[in-house]
């Protein structure tokens, strides 16, 4: 569905207030990504857990990126501080509340079983703490929440399906499946088989794809996998057949500006083709991916982005929010009453 809805004139120095303001969801965030220095400190010191850097200050000192392994590797370090259901718990509560204070009216948070298995931590600890969080939100803040669980790209396919087998008793608390992690050299189609499966499970399927890799890679997502939605996907721009595909399919793209510019997938904000993609007809959202390393949570991504890529306007403002609510996996009723407030919020502008 494209909105019929003719956006007013709105003054550009009146857009960061209504992008703040404008109802949205977040369909791109890892949660573990939202652990901020402050908490894998307080978090290592109640568990005992011992931690390579001396201070908050020295570890964000770190989080100068080059690419996504530079990036990856000090993310897996600083999740390792999580043991506990309270942690897991804690830290979701945290980004909620941060999300709730962006206008975020959904959120739909990737989780890495594999990343807390691997250590020992049960999936049930992983799984009952993330969901608690999710229903206390909703209850005492109203925002809509759920799970989708991402399996390693960097380990093996058999790895995935156990994790499939051993997330299966609590399926009821997860609403899809994605794939994330070092993508180039991995690319979709090693996973063919556990994405299969989900599907037969009738789980809504994700996966990264054109973040670092190739458009080979984003078409693979859509025909191997099956994937309803692409993570990123800001590389098909170099795919003219795969852009009218992306379009026609009318599949969403979860682009994250500032992970880009952090990652150096693109040198400076300024040079991002997220009003490319728009302007092409596709459905872009804007979202965080991991907003405790890359210098902001959603309304960050929004206020900068549109400060500093040229030509955006209050249209494309509109347009982004609107996808987001369109391409999230909440029921239709849902989408339909946030689409609404996000119209009176413009109307009112
Ligand atoms: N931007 C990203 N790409 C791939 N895997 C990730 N895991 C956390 N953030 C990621
Ligand atoms: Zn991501």
């Amino acid at each position: 569905m494209t909105t019929t809805f003719q956006v007013p004139d709105i003054e550009a120095s009146r857009l960061p207030a209504l992008l703040e303001a404008m109802p949205k969801a977040e369909l791109h965030m890892h949660i573990e990504g939202s652990l901020e220095p402050e908490m894998i400190f307080r978090l290592a010191q109640r568990n005992g857990v011992k931690l390579s850097y001396a201070s908050v200050e020295e570890l964000r000192k770190a989080y100068a990126f080059t690419d996504l392994q530079s990036f990856l590797d000090i993310y897996y370090a600083g999740a390792s501080v999580l043991l506990t259901e309270q942690d897991f718990y804690d830290m979701a509560r945290a980004y909620l509340d941060r999300a709730v204070a962006d206008n975020v009216v959904r959120s739909e948070m990737f989780f890495d079983p594999q990343t807390h298995t691997e250590r020992g931590v049960a999936m049930e600890t992983v799984i009952n703490g993330l969901h608690r969080a999710c229903v206390d939100a909703e209850r005492e803040q109203g925002i809509s929440a759920a799970l989708i669980l991402c399996f390693l790209r960097h380990l093996s396919e058999d790895s995935a399906l156990q994790t499939l087998e051993a997330a299966l008793p609590f399926r009821d608390r997860f609403i899809g499946v994605g794939l994330d992690s070092s993508e180039v050299g991995n690319p979709p189609e090693k996973f063919a088989r556990v994405f299969a499966r989900c599907r037969e499970l009738g789980l809504h399927l994700v996966a990264h794809a054109g973040e670092e890799g190739p458009p080979e890679y984003v078409w693979s997502a859509l025909d191997v996998l099956h994937v309803e939605r692409v993570d990123h996907g800001v590389q098909s721009v170099r795919d003219p057949a795969l852009m009218q595909r992306l379009a026609k399919d009318r599949i969403a793209l979860t682009v994250c500006p500032l992970s880009n510019e952090k990652l150096c997938v693109f040198p400076r904000l300024a040079d991002h083709n997220i009003r490319q993609l728009l302007d092409a007809g596709l459905v872009a959202t804007v979202n965080s991916d991991d907003p405790a390393y890359f210098g902001g949570y959603m309304n960050t991504n929004f206020t900068r982005l549109f400060a500093e890529a040229p030509g955006l306007t209050a249209r494309h403002a509109y347009q982004l929010a609107f996808n987001s609510l369109e391409a999230s996996f909440a029921e239709r009723a849902d989408k339909e009453r946030w689409q609404q407030q996000l119209r009176s919020v413009f109307e009112k502008a």
